[in-house]
């Protein structure tokens, strides 16, 4: 279970990005964060993944409050989360399932096992084939495919996507909001950000919709 009380944000220079904010997100569920450049979703998501810290307030993740966790315990807590970024940070110099063995590398698996659990990853987002394609010669939809396949090949309990949609076709942005649900249909926690609500309307799930740091009336 995730829980947000009262956090604010403010980064280096002063700007306000969340004014305190409280919610809570229940194992299992899948959410949306909505809103327009700038609202604060990103901060949302980086605060869930300890990657940046609340100026006030807590986030807690099962009970743990992340700003105290130390490093070793952050990183463990990573282990479990699987993160989809706006900017894809695909490596360029790699193949596909190159790019998709490389967290299961980080955490330690073999490489039999890795290899396994990497060309299933691919597959299950529809790239089965591609495993020694140069993530270049891949269209735009493709390569967030194996973003996702990237963050979900260590099988994480908590999947969170920043604008995973942004910069696709409407079509190929629903295809990808249907991968995210099957990940959900398993039992995955899953967080999905973007600024286009049409896309999440369809579903029925929660949508925290954010206005200039706080939620929208
Ligand atoms: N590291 C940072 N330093 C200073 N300001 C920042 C930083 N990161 C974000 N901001 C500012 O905080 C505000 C909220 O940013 P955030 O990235 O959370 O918004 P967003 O809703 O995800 O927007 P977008 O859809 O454009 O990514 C923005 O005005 C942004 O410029």
């Amino acid at each position: 279970m995730i829980n947000f009380e009262s956090v604010s944000k403010v980064y280096p220079g002063g700007f306000q990005a969340l004014k305190n904010v409280s919610f809570t997100i229940e194992k299992g569920e899948m959410i949306f964060v909505a809103g327009h450049s700038g609202a604060g979703k990103s901060t949302i998501l980086k605060l869930i993944a300890g990657i940046t810290k609340p100026t006030k307030g807590r986030v807690m993740i099962n009970n743990n409050d992340l700003s105290v966790l130390s490093d070793n315990e952050l990183g463990y807590l990573r282990q479990h989360i699987g993160i989809v970024f706006q900017d894809h940070k695909i490596l360029f110099d790699r193949n596909v399932l190159q790019n998709v063995l490389l967290p299961l590398r980080i955490i330690g698996y073999d490489s039999k096992t890795a290899e396994k659990r990497a060309r299933l990853a691919i597959e299950k987002v529809g790239l089965g084939g591609r495993e020694n394609a140069d993530p270049i010669s891949l269209s735009g939809g493709e390569q967030q495919r194996l973003c996702i396949a990237r963050a979900v090949v260590h099988q994480p309990s908590l999947l969170i996507a920043d604008e995973p949609s942004a910069n696709l076709d409407r079509a190929y942005a629903l295809d990808i909001m249907e991968l995210f649900k099957t990940f959900h249909e398993v039992g995955t926690t899953v967080i999905v950000s973007a600024h286009d609500e049409t896309l999440m309307q369809d579903y029925g799930h929660r949508i925290l919709r954010l206005q200039e740091g706080r939620f929208a009336a």
